[in-house]
């Protein structure tokens, strides 16, 4: 599955999300198009409740729209069964949580993280290219350490780099920088910058300036709509 030429890292058209609960229904998302370009850092912002959650877990083949098509690398989303959305999502879209070690498997290494990360993706990464890639991120002396060893500012650096091994469409991050202090927020960001320009599309939510302040481009959301 090779991602289609010219194609943006996602896209969405007129999706809206709706959940049911006990108390009544709620529009988390209306008509809402957007598209992730490749190469770029895409901030998702609006005030709590907006829907940038929901946007992200759409986007990430997480969750599925009541209407409205995804398009992810150039693939549609829409139609394909639980196998096929599994398969689209393990090799062209990562998603990275808020905590670091929320990303990271414990008792693997630097290096055997990525070497998995790239396995499941069904990337064949020679060992030096994994190397390389911790170097960008500034882990050259971390290969061997696990993350139990590595600071949050680090195992989430781990975890961008996780993110892009083996050259998915698409990087999804829910509020990636929340928990790390700004020095260590701004190296995640700058690495995110970094290899996005590989070609990746990044789409992150935030609230944060610092995240904003790398940003390409932005969706804003309020109430569910783009505005
Ligand atoms: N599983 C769910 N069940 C019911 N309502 C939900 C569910 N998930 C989200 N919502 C509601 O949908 C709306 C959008 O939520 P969402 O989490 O996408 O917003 P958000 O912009 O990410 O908010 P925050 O910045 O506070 O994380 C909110 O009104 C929220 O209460």
């Amino acid at each position: 599955m090779t991602p289609a030429d010219g194609a943006p890292a996602a896209s969405c058209t007129g999706v809206d999300k709706t959940y049911r609960t006990a108390t009544g229904v709620v529009r988390a998302l209306v008509d809402v198009d957007v598209e992730v370009p490749r190469g770029r850092v895409t901030c998702v912002v609006g005030p709590s409740g907006s829907g940038k959650s929901s946007l992200l877990r759409l986007l990430a083949c997480i969750d599925s729209p009541d209407a409205g098509s995804v398009r992810i690398g150039g693939h549609a989303v829409d139609g394909l069964g639980a196998r096929g959305r599994r398969r689209l999502r393990r090799r062209q879209v990562s998603y990275l949580f808020q905590r670091p070690g929320d990303n990271l498997l414990p008792y693997l290494t630097a290096t055997e993280q990525l070497r998995l990360a790239a396995d499941l993706r069904g990337a064949a990464v020679p060992d030096e290219d994994l190397l390389a890639l911790l170097a960008r991120m500034g882990l050259a002396d971390r290969a061997g350490h696990r993350p139990g060893q590595l600071s949050g500012g680090e195992q989430q650096r781990l975890a961008v780099a996780c993110g892009v091994v083996g050259g998915p469409a698409l990087v999804v991050a829910d509020e990636p920088t929340a928990e790390l202090d700004t020095a260590a927020a701004v190296r995640v960001l700058q690495a995110m910058a970094d290899l996005a320009t590989a070609g990746v599309g990044f789409l992150v939510s935030s609230h944060d300036p610092r995240v904003m302040a790398v940003a390409d481009g932005f969706v804003r959301l309020a109430q569910g709509r783009v505005a």
